[in-house]
């Protein structure tokens, strides 16, 4: 009997306004997996303290980058590709805080007659905070309805790692003049104390890409980690971005996002504008960002090598 399968996407999701931007940080802050308080009651009084707080200052951002996340027209594109190349599989994404949620796409997978689902988390390195969270909520609302498969990380995927190196390098032409900074969204560090596994897997990413770059023979004069987007007054993860930046003045900085599949508020704003401000005061020659994956064919092929 043919079966109707299809792969879905789990991605965070992100503002396309600022009512959205207040139902992103809502939803954000009201899981349990990134505001680790038990009761939900008490989550809820803090999520609304933080989001009242947080708001109008975190909206400033997005309107620096066109009063928009790009993080859904870029999956919606990554959907679109996944569908027109990959054969045998119907593509389909999920948010974690925006729409589409959980809830409308599954009731759409039915009526689509879907009954095999590959579950792909859009984040290469496993975390309670992204993937645990974005797994939880297909499951909560899909109550058996499907086969389904997981696929909890993927950076030590082969062809995910081309990809990444290939885009370091086409943004160079001597890296050995160049400092290269793997930028890693940040973690409350009593998370990892917890037993998230993301700190573990980003430096073991990091060791991977080390020795691929080794292998073609190209050497920058440093290959760092630093971690980014720290919100609150928790220790997080580190070093911080801002800190690894003060090592380099009058040379030359080149930063890969390692965290995130597509480009977001996060690469966009935070990357490309805040900290290029902040190393352009620290006296830093160049800086410059790489692009994530996004929809590149490179990283169809990725997808479908992941699947397989
Ligand atoms: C306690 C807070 C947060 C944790 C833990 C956290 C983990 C985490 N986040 C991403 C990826 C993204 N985060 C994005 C935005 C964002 N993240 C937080 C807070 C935590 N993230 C906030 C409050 C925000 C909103 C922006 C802001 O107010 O600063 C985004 C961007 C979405 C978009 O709008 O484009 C992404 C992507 C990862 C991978 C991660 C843990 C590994
Ligand atoms: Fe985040
Ligand atoms: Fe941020």
């Amino acid at each position: 009997m043919q079966k109707n399968k299809a792969i879905v996407l789990l991605n965070m999701g992100g503002a396309r306004n600022k009512n959205e931007l207040k139902m992103f940080l809502t939803n954000m802050f009201n899981d349990e997996n990134i505001l680790t308080i038990k009761s939900a009651l008490i989550r809820k009084v803090v999520a609304s303290m933080i989001v009242s707080k947080r708001l109008d200052s975190a909206w400033k951002n997005y309107e620096k980058i066109g009063d928009s996340s790009p993080i859904n027209p870029l999956t919606e594109q990554l959907v679109k590709k996944c569908n027109e190349k990959i054969e045998g599989f119907k593509t389909y994404q999920i948010m974690r805080y925006t729409p589409p949620f959980a809830k409308t796409v599954i009731e759409q997978m039915k009526k689509d007659g879907i009954d095999e689902v590959i579950l792909l988390p859009l984040y290469p390195q496993y975390s309670t905070t992204t993937t645990k969270s974005s797994l939880e909520d297909f499951l909560k609302y899909e109550k058996n309805s499907f086969k389904i498969r997981v696929i909890y990380d993927f950076y030590k995927n082969e062809s995910f790692n081309t990809c990444i190196v290939d885009e370091i390098l086409n943004n160079v032409i001597n890296e050995k003049e160049y400092n290269l900074i793997f930028s890693a969204h940040g973690l409350p560090q009593k998370i990892v104390d917890n037993g998230d596994p993301y700190q573990k897997q980003m430096i073991e990413h990091i060791e991977i890409l080390k020795q691929k770059l080794e292998e073609k023979d190209r050497f920058f004069k440093s290959i760092n980690l630093a971690y980014q987007s720290k919100v609150g007054p928790l220790k997080w993860l580190e070093p911080s971005l801002e800190d690894m930046l003060k090592n380099f003045k009058d040379e030359n900085v080149i930063i890969y996002p390692l965290s995130f599949i597509v480009d977001n508020s996060e690469t966009d704003f935070e990357l490309d504008i805040e900290y290029r401000h902040i190393a352009t005061n620290l006296g830093i020659k160049e800086y410059k960002v790489c692009k994530c994956v996004n929809d590149s064919d490179e990283f169809i092929e990725t997808i479908k090598n992941i699947i397989n």
